[in-house]
Formats: C-alpha cells, structure tokens, sequence
C-alpha cells in the first residue's frame, strides 16, 4: 500500500478556502459523487484518497492515525484532545480560519482586566455567591489546561455548543472561552477579552498525523505530494 489519505473540510466556513488554497497550489480536488459524497480524489495524483469530513472529525482522525494528512483548524486539533498537539505535525499554516480562542468576562467586571484578577474573583466566588465561578465553552480541554497554568481551580464549566457570548447576560454562566475573530459578537454581548486572555492563536493548518502507520512507502509518497505543494512534512 503506497497510497495516503488527505482529509478536507467537507462543510463549513473552511471547506471553499480550503479548495482554493489547493487550486492555487495548482491541485484540483474534485468530488465525482458530487456535494452528498465523501470520497474524492486530487487531478493527476492517483495515489491521494480523498475524504471529506467536518474540521472537528479531522482534527479527531488524525490525532487517531485514521487519515494521514488534513485541513483542519489548530484549536480543534488543542481542544481534541491534550495529547493532539504532540500527535501531529504542522506541515504549513495556511493563512485563513484565523481565530483567537479568548477568555472574557462582563464589561461591567471593571476591576477584572487580567488571569490573575480572575483567579481572586475565583477563589472569592464561592462565599460571596454561594456557588463556583461558571465558564460557558465548548473548549473544555483548552479551558482547563489554560486555567492550571494561571493557578485557577476554583471553576465549573457549563458545556456550550451554540451562542456562547449569550451565557453571561441570561444567567447560564459568569464568563466565557470562546473563539472570536473581529471581536463584534463578544462586544455585542457586553464581554471584554482579559489582556492576557488569548489562550490560543488559531488558523486552517495543513497538518500531518503522527500516529498514522508510515511505512517507507507511505512516507516517500506524502513526501512527494507536499514537495509539490512546497512544504515538508515535519515528522
Ligand atoms: N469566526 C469563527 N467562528 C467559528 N469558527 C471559526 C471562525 N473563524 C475560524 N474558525 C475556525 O473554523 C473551524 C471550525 O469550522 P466549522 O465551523 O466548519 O467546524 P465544525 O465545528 O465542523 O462546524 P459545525 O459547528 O457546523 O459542526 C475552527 O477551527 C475555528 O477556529
Ligand atoms: O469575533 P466574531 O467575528 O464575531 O466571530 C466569533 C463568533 O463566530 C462564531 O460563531 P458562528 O456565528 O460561526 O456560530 P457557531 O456558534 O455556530 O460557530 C464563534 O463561535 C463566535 O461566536
């Protein structure tokens, strides 16, 4: 077996950036099955399967070793697990999907500007309001790793998948770790980015799995294939 697998966004905000970056680089993937199809190939390069997936299914498969190489962005491949970092390779940013993934409180939280403020509020919170601090996230991997580092413990997180600057105003949570990109939906929710709150620089990455099974052969074909595009693999 010589041939490798190259996941792709198969929806979403990166899947036409993603496209493009590869035309640019003059690969054309294509979808013969058409939209509702999972499998497609690159022109010319009958050795590269291939598959369409969601960014978060890419970060998970190549962290597993189940795809060989993929597009996906680096907060999911951070938030998938705490060993993804260590089980990839970053071949080559790809300069869109930019996103910061931030802790912010409520604007009216006026004393609170930096981590170390939110530890004190922390630690106070619990006999002031008689519950712990809430943190609204879908990031609960990046969230936990990042407040150990800040000494901060004394946290609950509420599991949000969907409208997670809304959480402060309607009484679900008291702060949020979210991923923001021109800043408006936090500043229309009434929330402040902490100054030392960027937890993670994120962007679409072209990115390598370490755990897949690189035999020679495998490897002297992933080799090939992002020599064409420019880039090493990294690993
Ligand atoms: N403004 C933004 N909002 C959300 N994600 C963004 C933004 N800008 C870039 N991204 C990146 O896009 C990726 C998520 O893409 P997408 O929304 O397609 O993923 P998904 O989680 O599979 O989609 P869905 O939420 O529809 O299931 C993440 O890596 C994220 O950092
Ligand atoms: O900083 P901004 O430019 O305002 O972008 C950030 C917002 O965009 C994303 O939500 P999206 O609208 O894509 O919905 P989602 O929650 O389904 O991802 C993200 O979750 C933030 O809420």
């Amino acid at each position: 077996m010589t041939g490798i697998t190259l996941a792709v966004p198969s929806k979403g905000r990166l899947e036409e950036l993603t496209r493009d970056w590869f035309a640019a680089k003059g690969m054309t993937i294509t979808r013969p099955g058409g939209a509702r199809s999972y499998l497609g190939a690159i022109e010319g390069m009958p050795d590269v399967t291939v598959r369409f997936f969601p960014a978060s299914e890419i970060a998970r498969e190549l962290i597993r070793g189940n795809i060989d190489v993929g597009v996906t962005g680096l907060d999911l491949i951070h938030e998938t697990s705490e060993t993804g970092p260590a089980s990839v390779s970053i071949a080559s940013k790809l300069d869109f999907g930019k996103a910061d993934c931030v802790v912010a409180v409520p604007e009216s939280w006026i004393d609170v500007t930096h981590m170390h403020d939110l530890a004190d509020v922390a630690s106070d919170f619990r006999a002031r309001h008689g519950r712990w601090l809430r943190i609204a996230t879908k990031y609960i991997t990046i969230t936990r790793q990042h407040f150990a580092k800040a000494g901060i413990a004394e946290y609950r997180t509420v599991e949000s998948l969907g409208a997670t600057e809304a959480a402060p105003a309607s009484g679900v949570a008291d702060i949020v770790v979210d991923i923001t990109t021109t800043g408006s939906t936090l500043a229309a929710n009434g929330l402040r980015v902490l100054e030392d709150g960027v937890m993670l620089r994120s962007e679409a990455c072209l990115i390598v799995s370490r755990t897949a099974d690189w035999s020679p052969e495998r490897r002297a074909t992933l080799e090939q294939v992002l020599g064409d595009i420019g880039v090493s693999s990294g690993l």
